[in-house]
């Protein structure tokens, strides 16, 4: 069996070399040359999986070691019969830690709270409702919007778009999609960023394409740059927007999800679905083996400190976003690689979840909010 998979996939090797011969290959410029005759293909969100790439050729199975799948023509796989999984909710953990190392930059750098403000969640999947929970176990105001989610039975704070748009921060999770009732491309548009008040932190850590990055460079001027934005994915990626860039707090590769555990993960997820369409025993490898714990380091809490300086210090010792937006600066600027954007991302250095390291503390409360914003707790009682 002829496998080729994507170069920026971890353990790809390692976990379907037992299944047939695995060929590492460029995601981004794969051809149809070099998947006709295989029979395996494992992508990453790089790889526009369309009708152009595949027909014709001999793959029976599609992967892709990602949440999103936009990238994936899923009708064109049906009409060829070509089976298709992906890895829903594999780097959840990865974009909350992204979103709370972010809040901890902006507070530990220009003294924005959040803590005691309204926060907004658009996107209630995997992503969302994992970032949901953090806030609301750490006893934040939040509220989500998710119309699809609204209607099943899913306990949480569901309010209008509206609503949304008037939140101190505003986190967005939604996938990119172009048709249907709900339609995310340029759901925040012009009138939507109308909406925005003077101060607002804005996150977007799901899709390029569901912001309109032209209205937001001008919203942006009209509130004279009081406006905070994270950004880390983008319209028209790899070639991203440098005057967006220039105004951004925080300006990142679209690693969001790129945790050591969560890319692993991923390829894992792929690995047992391929295993089960071939119908095979998953018992060669185990899942232990296959996804890091991580460096497990501990931290003790420190009580005195104010809460909200306590939490963003913790989060920033196991992950600090500044290193990221740093990275990509840099790297424009000096600009000696032909595709600064791709290059970030393939040598990107993966940090662990905020679950991998333990929290020690005396302090209840100190524990509870430390495990809520995702570390793992350990209360000290002597
Ligand atoms: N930046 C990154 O590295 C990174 C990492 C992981 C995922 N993502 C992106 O984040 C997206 C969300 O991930 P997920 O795991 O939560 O996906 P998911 O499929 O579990 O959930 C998506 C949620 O969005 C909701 N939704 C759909 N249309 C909506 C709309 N118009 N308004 C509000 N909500 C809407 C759906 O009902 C669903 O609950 C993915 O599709 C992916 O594109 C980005
Ligand atoms: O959808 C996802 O899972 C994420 O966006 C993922 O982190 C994208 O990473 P890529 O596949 O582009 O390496």
């Amino acid at each position: 069996m002829k496998i080729i998979a994507d170069e920026n996939m971890p353990n790809a090797k390692a976990l379907f070399s037992h299944l047939g011969d695995v060929e590492l290959v460029n995601g981004r410029t794969l051809t149809h040359e070099q998947v006709k005759d295989a029979d395996v293909l494992l992508v990453r969100s790089v790889t526009k999986v369309t009708k152009l790439l595949l027909e014709g050729s001999s793959v029976r199975f599609v992967g892709s070691a990602t949440i999103g799948v936009d990238h994936v023509d899923l009708e064109c796989l049906a009409e060829l019969d070509v089976a298709f999984s992906s890895a829903p909710g594999c780097n959840a953990e990865a974009v909350a830690d992204y979103v709370f190392s972010s809040l901890s930059h902006l507070y530990m750098t220009k003294k924005v709270s959040w803590l005691n403000k309204k926060i907004g969640i658009i996107g209630y999947g995997n992503v969302g409702k994992t970032v949901y929970d953090r806030f609301a176990n750490i006893g934040c105001q939040v509220c989500v919007y998710d119309p699809i989610k609204e209607k099943s039975r899913d306990f949480a704070n569901f309010v209008t778009l509206d609503e949304i748009l008037s939140c101190d921060v505003i986190s967005l999770h939604a996938p990119l999609t172009h048709s249907g009732l709900y339609a995310t491309s340029g759901m925040i548009g012009r009138e939507e960023l109308a909406r925005l008040s003077a101060g607002v932190v804005v996150i977007s850590a799901g899709r390029g394409g569901v912001i309109d990055e032209r209205a937001l460079l001008e919203r942006h001027a009209q509130l004279d740059g009081n406006i905070h934005l994270v950004l880390d994915v983008w319209d028209n990626e790899p070639s991203i927007n440098q005057e967006l860039v220039a105004i951004a707090d925080i300006a990142t590769p679209h690693i969001a999800g790129y945790s050591k555990q969560g890319r692993e993960k991923g390829t894992w997820m792929v690995y047992q679905a391929l295993c089960h369409y071939l119908r095979l025993n998953l018992g060669v490898v185990n899942e232990r083996d296959a996804i890091s714990a991580g460096w497990i380091s501990s931290i003790n809490a420190n009580a005195e400190a104010l809460k909200e300086e306590m939490l963003a210090r913790s989060v920033q010792a196991i992950y600090d976003v500044a290193r990221d937006d740093a990275r990509l600066r840099y790297k424009y600027r000096e600009n000696k690689e032909k595709n600064v954007f791709d290059w970030l991302r393939k040598h990107y250095v993966e940090r662990d979840e905020l679950n991998t390291c333990l929290i020690r503390s005396h302090d209840n409360d100190a524990s509870e909010m430390m495990g809520a914003i995702g570390f793992s707790v350990q209360i000290n009682h002597n």
